[in-house]
């Protein structure tokens, strides 16, 4: 035991399909929840439909009751923050003056802040400096989630006990959690993934076929552990769900929104367009990655190509063709993982 909870009640902050997801998941684990909305409709759909609207045809439980009042969080538990990361610093300033000391604050968002290079642990930690940060990530669609369909992710904290005790409260048959103390290492493979998945993306648009897809993972994948060791992240948790999991998933299916970003832009659509509305987190990502590769001297060309592309620097095409005609050189040159 580890002397940590019970975590009865849980607070989804946020109720897009990832906070919908997690609250049906947390109440299927026998969790009560409270899942807040910034908008009043949001709420009132739930409590009418018992479906969140973006994701729908998922019935949530009595366990989960809707929000809109961020105040009402103040008596949960733990919470679970599923906004998108350039708007994580908001709503947890926003939180700030609500919650209880030592509230542990469960980031499920996949990036990296713009303008400061940091994790999403790292806003938690400076915005709610009495909280506990945690990061749950790892390869998982929220539709697959609401469906029941087997589902394993990992939960890290800094504090290995309260990541156990998060990890079991939260668990249930269909939906397993692994815990982990390497926060860092959990967090850069859930940013790193999307932009590897649009570039993967971008390939299959092109034409390029699964060969080259199969090369791009395998060397967007060396470009994520050299990103990770370079941060301190330990090697066996990017081999992990949040890191290989995670990427084999999102640069393998249409159903994840960043390779469907990347797949619109390999077929031809502007970088405006290609999104078609839905959240494609590595497009907000990659720019960040790459700079903070090029500053610590992380050799990230992919990653790089991608920013490019977003940036409109470089177009599909010319960036691809700047990939292939890196120079060659041995298989697992510079990495030591
Ligand atoms: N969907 C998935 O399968 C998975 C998603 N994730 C991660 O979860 C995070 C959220 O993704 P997802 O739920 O899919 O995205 P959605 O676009 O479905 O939902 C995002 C939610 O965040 C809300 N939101 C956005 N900005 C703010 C803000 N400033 N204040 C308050 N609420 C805000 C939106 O509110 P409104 O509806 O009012 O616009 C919406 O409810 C991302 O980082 C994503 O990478 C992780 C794993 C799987
Ligand atoms: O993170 C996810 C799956 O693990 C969801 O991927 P997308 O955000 O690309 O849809």
């Amino acid at each position: 035991m580890s002397g940590e909870g019970p975590f009865d009640t849980i607070g989804t902050v946020g109720a897009g399909a990832y906070g919908a997801a997690l609250a049906l998941a947390a109440a299927r684990a026998g969790r009560r929840v409270l899942l807040w909305a910034r908008e009043a409709a949001a709420v009132d759909a739930i409590a009418r439909t018992r479906q969140a609207p973006r994701l729908p045809g998922i019935t949530l439980p009595d366990a989960v009751r809707g929000t809109v009042q961020l105040a009402d969080l103040a008596g949960c538990d733990a919470l679970l923050i599923t906004v998108p990361t350039q708007s994580l610093r908001a709503v947890c300033r926003a939180l700030a003056p609500l919650l209880p000391a030592s509230i542990p604050v469960i980031s499920a968002a996949k990036g990296i802040e713009r303008g400061t290079g940091l994790f999403t642990t790292q806003i938690i930690a400076q915005e709610l400096p009495a909280a506990r940060p945690a990061i749950l990530s790892g390869p998982s669609f929220a539709a697959d989630i609401g469906k029941g369909l087997p589902t394993a992710v990992t939960l890290a904290a800094a504090d290995a006990s309260l990541a156990q005790a998060l990890a079991e409260a939260l668990s249930s048959p269909a939906f397993r959690i692994y815990h982990s103390a390497d926060p860092r290492g959990v967090e850069i493979g859930g940013a790193a993934k999307n932009v590897l998945a649009i570039a993967a993306g971008i390939a299959i648009g092109l034409g390029y076929g699964e060969s080259a897809r199969a090369a791009l993972v395998a060397r967007g994948f060396a470009e994520l552990r050299r990103f990770g060791q370079a941060h301190g992240a330990q090697g066996e948790t990017l081999m992990g769900l949040s890191g290989l999991g995670d990427v084999v998933l999102s640069c393998a299916s249409p159903q994840s929104r960043n390779f469907a970003f990347g797949l619109a832009l390999g077929q031809g659509r502007s970088v405006t367009d290609a999104a078609g509305g839905a959240l494609a987190e590595g497009a907000f990502t990659a720019q960040i990655l790459a700079q903070m590769a090029q500053a610590g001297g992380v050799d990230m060309p992919i990653a790089d190509a991608v920013a490019g592309i977003i940036d409109g620097r470089i177009g599909v095409r010319e960036a691809v063709t700047g990939l292939l005609a890196r120079p060659l050189r041995a298989e697992g040159e510079g990495e030591t993982m």
